[in-house]
């Protein structure tokens, strides 16, 4: 008999995947699963090197390596306008930002590719591009404007007022009055077709630590509070106005993100959103 190895599961360490992970069943489980928590990009970089099995990761990286991969359904980071923490901060105006340099967090793969979309095609500019780590300070020492993303945009508006803030998630539904989804539940193909029963309990699992948690905010609001800062009302307003479903209407969004990206040349091919369901493999649209 082959000794089943643990389905291993990444986990991205900012808020904004939290009620997704919050209240997942651990007792179910046991040694059927394993956490590994990081920044979306080492995510992305882990499942494409198979050292994960299934992960939160940024949609940009299933657009990159999605052969590999299906999408679970109904599990998402995504939002219909404002984020709270896909910022770029700035003090030119953006239209000035044309000549200058914009630093990019080398924690996203997701929303540096979405401001370059929204400054290029929206905005008619093509600042250079440079990745830093996500520090505001040092960002600012060598760039005019840069992005955060995460926990660290979060803190950084909180602490810096000498800036002007673009919210991404905001700059995307204006200019195409669609939702965006910034990170997507990715699972390799090969591990669906070796443990598919696994598979789906670890998929109801997540589906019901995220009801779970949309129920009851406030054991989550309560750590967030405790560990990154602010207040019960910021807290509640963050979990609620990002959602965290992924159906037609999110596919529909990301899926103009993907043939921006794919158009712009920062993604080699067109994407297709490929949904998991049950053992079957779903090819939803092209
Ligand atoms: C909503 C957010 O989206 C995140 C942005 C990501 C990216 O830019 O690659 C990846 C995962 C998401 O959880 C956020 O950072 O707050």
């Amino acid at each position: 008999m082959t000794i089943k190895q643990p389905i291993r599961i990444g986990r991205i360490n900012f808020a904004n995947a939290w009620p997704i992970f919050y209240n997942f069943p651990h007792d179910q489980f046991k040694d059927e699963v394993e956490f590994i928590s990081q920044v979306p990009t080492s995510l992305n970089q882990a499942l494409a090197r198979n050292e994960i099995d299934m992960a939160a990761v940024s949609s940009f990286a299933y657009g990159q390596d999605f052969s590999q991969y299906v999408l679970l359904p109904d599990l998402s980071v995504s939002a219909f306008g404002e984020v709270q923490s896909l910022l770029l901060f700035h003090q030119k105006p953006i239209a000035e930002l044309g000549q200058g340099t914009i630093a990019l967090p080398t924690t996203s793969a997701t929303s540096v590719n979405l401001l370059k979309i929204l400054l290029t095609k929206f905005n008619g500019i093509r600042p250079q591009y440079q990745y830093a780590a996500p520090s505001l300070n040092d960002m600012m020492k060598q760039a005019d404007a840069a992005l955060l993303i995460g926990d660290d945009a979060i803190k950084a508006k909180w602490t810096n007022s000498d800036y002007k803030v673009m919210d991404l998630g905001e700059m995307w539904r204006r200019a195409t009055g669609k939702w965006m989804s910034f990170a997507v539940w990715a699972v390799r193909k090969q591990v669906v077709e070796e443990q598919p029963e696994l598979v789906a309990r670890i998929y109801k699992a997540f589906l019901y630590s995220k009801q779970m948690s949309l129920l009851n905010l406030k054991p989550l609001i309560a750590e967030a509070q405790q560990t990154i800062g602010g207040n019960e009302a910021y807290w509640q307003r963050y979990f609620t106005q990002l959602k965290y479903d992924f159906g037609p209407e999110q596919w529909e969004g990301l899926q103009l993100y993907y043939d921006y990206a794919y158009d712009l040349g920062l993604l080699p091919h067109k994407v297709p959103i490929q949904i998991w369901q049950d053992t079957k493999l779903n090819r939803v649209k092209e």
